[in-house]
């Protein structure tokens, strides 16, 4: 089967950047991405590349490359599915917010809302793929909806879930670790539909590398992989706190541990916690899940991970006050980073946003900057937690637009993303304009101790 004709429903972090990395590696293949966001699709076709709507390094060039070429972005949904032999699913999965499984489960009505529309616009057979990360057995129901318009048209549903981490998301879809395809592997057509989405990938990725198994293996891999990335993280971070108790240094017991061939060195960074639209919702959905089948251990254990990491940033936090004579009331605090991680305009789940509630509570005063987060973006992620009104979160944050602007008369400095940029401030020069003693809090142990202290930091990092 020749797939000509590709749509993506869904323009977000992973729609647009998997879709655009397929459009320039496939060239013969039209390739449409839908969203009802209509602004996110006017920015996708900004004539100025640089302001499309997802920054990731690499990500402008492709699509000046492709767009409006093979590569198209639009709110026409129906259109695109008609014409579509090929649809990927890439809506947003995130943490219900309401009844049953609240604040666990994932919610699938967007999901449920595609299949609809799928069922209500096509006329030939399709191939539909689930791109977002969803609950096992989610294409089983799928299929259910789908199968039951009645207008005799053939669908085959394939998962085939997205391992790119936001930062490294072109250079992660340009050489996977693999690519992994679920499908009826019983069925002629299943086998069939499986194949045209192998000779999709790999136009560019080694076939060896392309896994393909039955669809429910493929949908728990997705959750699996989550949750053991995120455990590793949670697992160092819970030793960071035993180190600052016993004079171990994380980043030697990480590099030690990790040299360890059979645990290996990634995901032993320690920090202020892990944040990311994917770890906290996904292991949620997984311990949802266990508890559904009655699996209550399953479910405990992996819901420790959670539970250290709530620790872990609620404890950076409350190690700040305790340090600052356990008050920062009318304190200036600078917050040097917002997003999840650098590389990323994304803020959703970062720690940073928990730890400027802790201090907001704590009647601090917060300045952020962040190279790439907007002032808008931060305001609205304060709101969401609804922790105190929208007026009382902009009295007490102020954005800026230099490192430098925001330590300036500050009492104390967080370091909460690794940006690159913060290595190579002018450090003493911040600490000549901070009010004494100037605190220093690293909670990504991006900086090095050492030269803070000569300079005359009160300095303190993550698991040190
Ligand atoms: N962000 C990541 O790094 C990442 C990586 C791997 C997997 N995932 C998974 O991929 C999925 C998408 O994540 P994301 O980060 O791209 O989300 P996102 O919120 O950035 O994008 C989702 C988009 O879908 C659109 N949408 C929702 N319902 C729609 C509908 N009915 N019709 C058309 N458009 C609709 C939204 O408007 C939004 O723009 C999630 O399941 C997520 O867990 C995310
Ligand atoms: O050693 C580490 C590694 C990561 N982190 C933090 O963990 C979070 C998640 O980081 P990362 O996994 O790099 O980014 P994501 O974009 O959230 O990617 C994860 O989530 C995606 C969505 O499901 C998956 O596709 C990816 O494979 C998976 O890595 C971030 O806050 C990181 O700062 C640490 O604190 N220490």
């Amino acid at each position: 089967m020749k797939i000509k004709n590709i749509c993506c429903i869904g323009a977000g972090y992973v729609g647009g950047p998997t879709m655009a990395v397929i459009a320039e590696k496939c060239p013969g293949v039209k390739v449409t991405v839908v969203d009802i966001n209509e602004k996110r699709i006017k920015q996708w076709n900004d004539p100025d590349v640089e302001k499309i709507p997802i920054y990731e390094p690499g990500l402008s060039s492709i699509v000046k490359e492709t767009r409006d070429k093979n590569l198209f972005f639009s709110t026409d949904v129906d259109k695109a599915i008609d014409e579509a032999d090929m649809i990927f699913i890439s809506v947003n999965t995130p943490t219900k917010t309401y009844g049953i499984g609240k604040g666990m489960a994932a919610d699938l009505k967007y999901i449920e809302l595609c299949a609809r529309q799928i069922a209500a616009v096509a006329k030939n057979d399709k191939i539909v793929i689930e791109k977002s990360t969803l609950p096992v057995r989610t294409a089983a129901a799928l299929k259910n909806i789908l199968d039951n318009t009645g207008n005799g048209v053939k669908y085959q549903i394939l998962s085939n879930p997205e391992f790119l981490a936001e930062g490294t998301a072109v250079e992660d879809l340009k050489s996977p670790d693999r690519v992994l395809i679920g499908g009826d592997i019983e069925s002629e057509e299943g086998r069939e539909a499986m194949e045209a989405l192998v000779n999709i990938y790999a136009s560019w990725v080694p076939k060896e590398k392309i896994l393909t198994t039955n669809v429910w293996s493929s949908e728990l891999s997705k959750l699996t992989a989550n949750a053991f990335l995120a455990q590793r993280v949670s697992s160092i971070n819970a030793i960071s706190e035993l180190c600052e108790k016993t004079g171990a240094d994380v980043n030697e017991v990480a590099k030690a541990v990790g040299m360890d061939s059979r645990v290996g060195p990634k995901f032993l960074k320690a920090s202020v916690g892990f944040g990311g639209s994917c770890f906290q919702k996904d292991i949620l959905n997984l311990v949802y899940i266990a508890r559904t089948y009655n699996l209550q251990e399953v479910a405990d254990y992996w819901e420790q991970v959670i539970i250290m990491n709530d620790h872990q940033k609620r404890r950076f936090a409350a190690n700040m006050v305790q340090t600052m004579y356990n008050t920062v009331a009318g304190k200036k605090i600078a917050i040097l980073g917002w997003a999840f991680k650098k590389d990323t305009n994304d803020t959703r789940e970062s720690a940073a946003i928990y730890v400027a509630d802790y201090l907001l509570n704590e009647q601090a005063e917060i300045v952020v900057y962040d190279p790439k987060v907007t002032e808008e973006q931060i305001y609205s992620d304060l709101d969401y937690l609804g922790s105190r009104s929208g007026d009382a979160n902009r009295k007490g944050v102020t954005v800026v637009k230099s490192s430098y602007e925001a330590c300036d008369n500050a009492h104390a400095i967080a370091v909460l993303t690794e940006w690159d940029e913060f290595k190579q401030l002018d450090w003493k020069k911040i600490y000549d304009q901070m009010l004494k003693p100037a605190f220093l809090f690293d909670g990504r142990r991006l900086l090095e101790p050492k030269t803070k202290k000569e300079i005359g930091f009160e300095f303190y990092a993550i698991g040190n």
